[in-house]
């Protein structure tokens, strides 16, 4: 069985794609891995995922591959994490000054999980959120680390899960620091380098699979 390499956006992965001389397009096939570029954000993922998945041959796993802002700034931009618990942080309901999430509404779960995580990747263990709308207040960035206290933040990655869950696949989520969650200062942000090494991990870690 194949891995399916997931990802947000094609720049996101663009050394692998030269590296192992890939087509263009959205959906690309090789021997041993797929890839599937979803677009950005949780509803453009869950839908091309829970397509792609319903209508494949079965995978041995899932990788969800991208760029994150992170809130814990003694992580170095540019660092590779292994997002373990993902979040759907902003599913729910404003109680006045409270949040209810939709698990206290009754309607559902917010938080998703890596499954079956492979042995040996060697790279730290982290809980995320995935968000539609990025954090870049600082009232709003002071009450979500009070409330959940997450580590990363995506706008894809608590999708994956969820799809890979009710798939019931294996599924893991490897992400590179491009920013730090803070107020918005876009100038900071190191994308490039926060891209290269996550394509140096991906290269190796498909190569010798
Ligand atoms: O210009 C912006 O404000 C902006 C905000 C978020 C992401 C981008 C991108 O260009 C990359 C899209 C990709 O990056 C992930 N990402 C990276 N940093 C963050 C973040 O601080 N909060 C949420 N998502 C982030 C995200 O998963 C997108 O798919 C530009």
């Amino acid at each position: 069985m194949k891995i399916l390499v997931v990802a947000a956006t094609r720049a996101e992965l663009a050394e692998c794609f030269q590296n192992f001389g890939l087509a263009e397009g959205n959906f690309i096939q090789t021997p041993h891995f797929d890839i599937l570029i979803t677009g950005v954000g949780m509803t453009a993922t869950a839908f091309a995922l829970g397509q792609h998945l319903s209508a494949s041959a079965a995978y041995k796993l899932v990788i969800n591959l991208g760029i994150a802002g992170c809130y814990d700034h003694n992580i170095p931009l540019g660092s590779l994490v292994n997002i373990t618990i993902d979040e759907f942080s902003e599913l729910g309901a404003e109680d006045k000054d409270e949040f209810l999430t939709i698990d206290a509404m009754g309607f559902g779960k917010s938080r998703y999980f890596a499954r079956d995580i492979p042995a040996g990747l060697g790279l730290p263990e982290v809980n995320g959120i995935t968000i539609n709308k990025v954090h870049g207040n600082k009232q709003s960035i002071d009450s979500i680390i009070k409330r959940l206290n997450p580590v990363t933040e995506s706008m894809e990655g608590a999708a994956v899960f969820y799809s890979c869950e009710q798939l019931d696949i294996p599924c893991i989520q490897i992400r590179s620091i491009s920013n730090y969650v803070e107020e918005r200062n876009r100038e900071a942000w190191k994308i490039g380098l926060a891209i290269k090494n996550l394509n140096n991990w991906a290269i190796k870690f498909l190569t010798y699979d």
